[in-house]
């Protein structure tokens, strides 16, 4: 049967191709599986797109801060330097205990060892909600070129309704990645405001920068031709704060200084943090949301797990007044959150673009 399918993919049209991944749930991993040969074309992204290891600083490396050591100031310190700098740090001695970390990636693979009749369940099409989302690539109707990923994504509204509606292979592994992380979350965004002045997280202010979360589950299979695609294409995130459990395959690359890229390398226990455009906007651009993109591997599965902690699609996010007291121009206009995150979804990956949407323009 697979060898059949395999024949049958290997010569098929675009569009059958298409109707595999995308309509009948099999998704990238069901065409890895199958023993592809070739990279379809549809898949093929421009060279541009690519990280070769010219274009990679072998030398240069985030920061990786010990949160045991958070109350020391001169950590604060380095906290906040590496949100204004490079946008992107790892932390250890977070606080979340390693089991719930393999837990939750565990919980990941079940998930999409699922046969393809159940996960087709939570494809936009058939999901019973727009909170849970199976997917493939990004915005397949939108790019010119696929990525090479699968996913679910998972708004969270409450415990309750994600009892109901979240799959229930995965569902208490994730929330309680959730759950434990909140503290540490907290915690770094208390430290990065009290260096914009703002002393106090009231209740606005914690609606602003965190009332809403989402968590995505991808998984980037093996890929015939690694160096004609892209996992994920560049990007910056339209969260505040984005917490990101990866594995020990590795390929996840930052925007370093002009067109060279840093390697984020698995550090096991770590958690990836970085600043999303949520936070750049409600800073006025102190604290950076970098592009980064996935490069995909020839030769190992990948997943990875991030919680993206945003404001509340309801809020209205704009500089905040405190960072702008000292007379500071406004960067930033205000902009419903909703509105911010609807125009990502609805355009293909494209750097550092989606930002000028809440850009003032002067003249
Ligand atoms: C606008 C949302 C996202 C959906 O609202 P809705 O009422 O369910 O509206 P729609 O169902 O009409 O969705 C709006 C559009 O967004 C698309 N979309 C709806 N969720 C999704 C979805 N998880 N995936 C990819 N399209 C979607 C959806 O397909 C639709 O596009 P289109 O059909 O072309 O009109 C709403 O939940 C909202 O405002 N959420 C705010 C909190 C939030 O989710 N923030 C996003 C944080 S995510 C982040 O920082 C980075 C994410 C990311 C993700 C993937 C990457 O490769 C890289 C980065
Ligand atoms: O897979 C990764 O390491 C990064 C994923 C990512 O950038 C995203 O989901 O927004
Ligand atoms: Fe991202």
């Amino acid at each position: 049967m697979a060898q059949t399918t395999a024949v049958f993919i290997n010569h098929s049209s675009s569009d059958a191709i298409t109707d595999f991944v995308l309509k009948h749930g099999n998704g990238v991993k069901g065409l890895s599986e199958i023993g592809l040969k070739n990279l379809p074309k549809q898949y093929i992204q421009p060279l541009e797109e690519i990280i070769s290891e010219a274009k990679i600083m072998p030398q240069a490396s985030i920061p990786i801060i010990d949160m045991s050591e958070l109350d020391d100031p001169s950590v604060e310190e380095v906290v906040r330097r590496a949100a204004e700098k490079w946008g992107f740090f790892q932390i250890i001695n977070h606080g979340v205990p390693i089991e719930v970390l393999e837990n939750v990636k565990e919980a990941t693979h079940r998930f999409f060892r699922l046969p393809a009749e159940e996960k087709r369940k939570y494809l936009k099409e058939f999901s019973p909600s727009n909170n849970v989302r199976f997917g493939t690539s990004f915005s397949p109707e939108a790019e010119k070129a696929l990525e090479w990923k699968d996913y679910l994504s998972l708004f969270y509204v409450s415990e309750d309704e994600a009892s109901v509606l979240w799959p229930s292979v995965c569902r208490d592994q994730v929330l309680d990645y959730m759950r434990r992380s909140e503290i540490v979350i907290r915690r770094l965004l208390d430290v990065l405001m009290k260096n914009l002045k703002v002393t106090e997280i009231d209740e606005t202010k914690e609606s602003l920068l965190m009332g809403s979360k989402r968590i995505n589950l991808n998984y980037y299979p093996i890929c015939p031709n690694p160096e004609l695609t892209v996992g994920i294409g560049r990007h910056s995130d339209v969260s505040t704060l984005t917490v990101l459990l990866q594995d020990d395959v590795g390929g996840l690359y930052v925007r370093g200084d002009d067109d060279y890229w840093i390697h984020v390398p698995p550090v096991n226990g770590s958690l990836v943090i970085n600043v999303g455009d949520a936070l750049q906007i409600m800073s006025n651009g102190r604290y950076k949301s970098v592009e980064h993109c996935v490069m995909t591997d020839g030769s190992k599965n990948r997943i990875s797990i991030p919680i993206f902690i945003n404001p509340r699609p309801s809020d209205k996010i704009s500089p905040f007044r405190e960072v702008l007291a000292s007379g500071e121009k406004a960067v930033y206009k205000e902009v419903l959150y909703s509105d911010y995150v609807k125009h990502f979804f609805r355009k293909a990956h494209d750097g550092k673009k989606t930002i000028d949407f809440a850009k003032i323009r002067r003249i």
